[in-house]
């Protein structure tokens, strides 16, 4: 089962693989004409009944796959007006391949003829609300008709996330979905069609992943949220560091909480940090009061980095998570008190395979066999995991997905605390196992250019100024 906005994602990400949709489109439009051959007659007519989005890009590839039906295309709209390149290029090749193809410039001039079979391609997964015109009348019409109806991916009218229909929708007898099921089309006769997207393009995080986020130009404050780190004690770099990510990631506000000697220099590396200090070298359980109220100040908060191991911290993490019910990102040395709370907090722990075996989890050398092993022991904790590796294995307990972004340059200290920083911003606005996915693929993906512009040799404070591009994309991709 996919939903519409994560169908959107794997197509983008299958074009980063390197298979675009215009090829999709062509296995789909396939697709289509094998359903509609299943169900027709040799000598059938076929009426293809085409919207202006892709849904109707289908049927126009599925067109020539039917060339032996008498089959007409039915363009619903100005052939101008066709909304995606991939679609006016099928369009293009039907009228120079002198196919039967009719333009409706106005729903009263529909004439679907007495068609045999009738091919709904209307809306797909871009439908928004009840149907206008002249898809409205067009819908009536396919219902009214004796024909067979194949519908294109989802009836149109049908909202493929809910299957409601806001209004008229198309009562068809077949559909043929692409890829997966839909979850709204329980109720109907469905096919579903593999139109070659690879595997990779819904296991790897890729560019797709970043359609959960708001574009910055679109952004206004408060889309973001609020991160407060808890980190440093023995390590003073590791909370400053965190803090920045949080901050390149598009967090509208992150403060610090930390020892005060640490505080002066989290400032130094970047003045713009707000440290709220507390007394004394580490974190202990007297701190706790100070942590909570800041805590409950903020949409998420990052706990680790730099703690470092004093029972009196680990003590005061432990302590800290066993009345916290708000999203935490769990790294470095606090990780290990994680299995042994009982807490409320939605979790997402960010550990590397030493530290995962450290909580109690499996070990296994293949990134492959982790990802079935990760998701159990995410089930069995109850929090997302992302575990940090060569290949990346994210869970929250119910799926795993792998981020293959970063390089060996990347095993320099640091840049796990950019790692955690950066899923916090994200975690403050997104599902975990989508703040997960995206910080490890913008985190590998801005090592990967540093690495490819300069060589070996990259800082984790390097990484930074290239967060905002490798999360949100520039404008050369
Ligand atoms: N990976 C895949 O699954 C592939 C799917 N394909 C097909 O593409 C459609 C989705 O295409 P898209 O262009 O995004 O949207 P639609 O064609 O569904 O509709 C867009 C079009 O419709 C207008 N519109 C929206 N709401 C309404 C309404 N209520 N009434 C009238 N018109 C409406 C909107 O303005 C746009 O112009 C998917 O379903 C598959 O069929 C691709 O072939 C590639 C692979
Ligand atoms: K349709």
């Amino acid at each position: 089962m996919i939903t519409a906005e994560r169908m959107a994602a794997v197509d983008e990400n299958a074009t980063a693989l390197g298979v675009p949709r215009k090829q999709l489109m062509e296995s789909g439009g396939n697709a289509a004409a094998r359903t509609v051959r299943d169900v027709a007659a040799p000598d059938d007519s076929v009426a293809l009944v085409c919207g202006r989005g892709n849904n109707g890009g289908d049927a126009f590839v599925a067109a020539r796959f039917l060339d032996d039906y008498d089959a007409t295309v039915h363009l619903l709209g100005r052939p101008e007006t066709i909304t995606t390149d991939i679609a006016r290029e099928n369009w293009a090749a039907l009228e120079r391949g002198e196919y039967d193809t009719r333009v409706v410039r106005d729903s009263r001039n529909l004439d679907l003829g007495d068609p045999d079979v009738a091919v709904d391609a209307m809306l797909g997964t871009g439908v928004t609300g009840a149907l206008r015109e002249p898809e409205r009348s067009a819908a009536a019409a396919i219902n009214e008709s004796d024909a067979t109806v194949v519908a294109v991916d989802v009836p149109s009218g049908v909202d493929a996330d809910t299957g409601e229909a806001a209004g008229v929708a198309v009562d068809a007898d077949h559909v043929v979905t692409f890829h997966d099921a839909k979850p709204g089309l329980d109720d109907w006769d469905v096919t579903v069609a593999d139109i070659g997207i690879p595997e990779a393009a819904e296991l790897f995080a890729g560019p797709g992943d970043r359609r959960v986020l708001t574009r910055p130009g679109d952004a206004h404050k408060g889309d973001f949220g609020e991160v407060l780190v808890v980190g440093g004690g023995p390590y003073t770099g590791a909370p400053a560091l965190a803090a920045q990510a949080a901050m390149r990631a598009g967090a509208d506000l992150v403060r610090v909480a930390c020892p005060r000697a640490v505080a002066r220099e989290v400032q130094g590396f970047e003045a713009g940090l707000i440290c709220r200090p507390f007394d004394g070298d580490r974190l202990t359980p007297e701190d706790l009061d100070h942590v909570r109220a800041l805590a409950a100040a903020h949409d998420a908060v990052v706990f680790g980095p730099g703690l470092g191991t004093h029972e009196a911290t680990l003590a005061a993490v432990r302590e800290f998570l066993a009345d916290y019910d708000g999203r935490a990102v769990i790294d470095a040395d606090a990780l290990q008190v994680v299995p042994e709370v009982d807490t409320d907090a939605t979790l997402l722990c960010t550990p590397h395979q030493g530290e995962l075996r450290g909580m109690g989890g499996p070990s296994a050398d293949d990134w492959r066999d982790r990802l079935d092993a990760v998701t159990d022991f995410a089930a069995d904790i109850g929090h997302t995991l992302l575990v940090k590796g060569a290949y990346d294995v994210i869970s929250d307990g119910t799926a795993s997905r792998a981020n293959r972004t970063g390089n060996p340059g990347m095993t320099v200290g640091g840049t796990g605390d950019v790692l955690a920083g950066m899923a916090g911003a994200l975690l403050s606005t997104q599902e975990p196992a989508d703040a997960a996915t995206l910080a490890a693929y913008a985190n590998g993906l801005a090592g990967d250019r540093i690495v490819d512009r300069q060589g070996y040799g990259l800082l984790a404070s390097d990484l930074l100024p290239e967060l905002p591009r490798a999360l949100w994309g520039g404008r050369d991709e």
